[in-house]
């Protein structure tokens, strides 16, 4: 494991399953500490990534079972990884479909993507089931949800079609990836109206308060009220986070990198949806419109990963900053 902020010229997936592999033993010590004289084995343990579209965090999810199950050769038995999606968890097409019609002219809410469009007491018991399972409980059941049907607007697929995982006793790592994991209402909530009226006073001073690198902020291309509406949907994700033992942020060096990343991987973007589900590419316009629907939350509610109050804050969060290429700039410990 590099030093904090040392450039690294290793795959980021690689030093992710390193640290997963360094955070599990620490879990599984704990775990033995807290319960002397206790038979058994530690509840597997969770751990988010969090980053942005494009960022590579379904990429490096889908490298992480393999790496993890090398790296744990010496060990009796291989680290046995699960991997959840926070995209398999939005609310089927019915039900988003209501929380659009409930939130008419807010296009933050018009689709799924943000804090309110998830099935959150679904999200609490999967989690549940794999950190938390009764000995000889029945093979848990991922929800899969579909971003092809309904012409690109999605939806859940039948629950036969779930992917089965196994006993989830015998589960090491719950890999938890979703673009806004560890999101929170700005403290005190009322910041966010005190900045959208910098951001419309002066934008340049609100990119810099924000932290982006590009000016005007999304946000300003919403009404505050809207803004709010998400806002106060994030709270109910605490429970969420509250499951979850470990934190990875794939950061990108500049948050510009996610319209530069979107358009550039269109057309295979495009190619893998049309190929895999018959579904159908975005035009220019519906890029601009997806843009401008998911960077208000980063520019809002990215820093919440940072709060105090999250179970990972503290020792046990990792911060992998990223290039254009995505490859590893830097590495930070929080
Ligand atoms: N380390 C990497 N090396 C090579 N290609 C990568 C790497 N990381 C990601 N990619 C490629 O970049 C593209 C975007 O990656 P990926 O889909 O994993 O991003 P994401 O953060 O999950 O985005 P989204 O939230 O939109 O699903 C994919 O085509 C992926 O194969």
């Amino acid at each position: 494991m590099p030093n904090d902020e040392q450039p690294t010229h290793r795959p980021a997936a690689e030093l992710i399953a390193d640290w997963i592999v360094e955070r599990l033993e620490a879990h599984r010590d704990k775990w033995t500490a807290d319960h002397p004289g206790k038979e058994g084995r530690a509840p597997p343990l969770v751990c988010a990534i969090q980053g942005p579209q494009g960022s590579g965090k379904s990429y490096t999810a889908s490298k992480l079972p393999a790496l993890l199950s090398r790296a744990s050769s010496s060990s009796p038995t291989p680290i046995r990884t699960v991997a959840l999606s926070l995209d398999d968890l939005y609310l089927p097409h019915s039900a988003l479909a209501s929380v659009a019609a409930s939130n008419p002219s807010n296009a933050l809410l018009s689709g799924r993507g943000q804090a309110g469009t998830h099935d959150l007491p679904l999200a609490l018991r999967v989690l549940r089931a794999l950190k938390t399972p009764e000995p000889g409980a029945d093979a848990v059941r991922l929800p899969v949800f579909d971003k092809s049907l309904h012409g690109g607007e999605g939806d859940r697929v039948p629950e036969d079609e779930w992917v089965s995982v196994g006993a989830p006793d015998e589960v090491d790592v719950v890999v938890f990836e979703g673009w806004m994991n560890g999101f929170r209402p700005l403290s005190p909530p009322t910041r966010l109206r005190e900045l959208y009226s910098l951001a419309q006073a002066n934008p340049e001073g609100a990119s810099a308060r924000l932290g982006i690198d590009y000016t005007p902020p999304f946000l300003l291309e919403h009404d505050v009220a809207h803004l709010e509406a998400v806002q106060d949907n994030l709270r109910a994700y605490e429970e969420l986070w509250e499951l979850v033992d470990v934190f990875v942020q794939i950061r990108p060096e500049r948050m510009g990198f996610v319209w530069e990343w979107r358009l550039e991987g269109r057309p295979l973007q495009e190619h893998n949806m049309k190929a895999q589900n018959g579904g159908v590419g975005m035009t220019d316009e519906q890029v601009k419109h997806f843009i401008a629907r998911y960077m208000p939350g980063y520019e809002l509610f990215l820093r919440g990963i940072d709060d105090a109050r999250n179970p990972w804050v503290g020792g046990n969060g990792l911060r992998v900053v990223v290039d254009k290429r995505r490859e590893v700039s830097a590495v930070e410990r929080f």
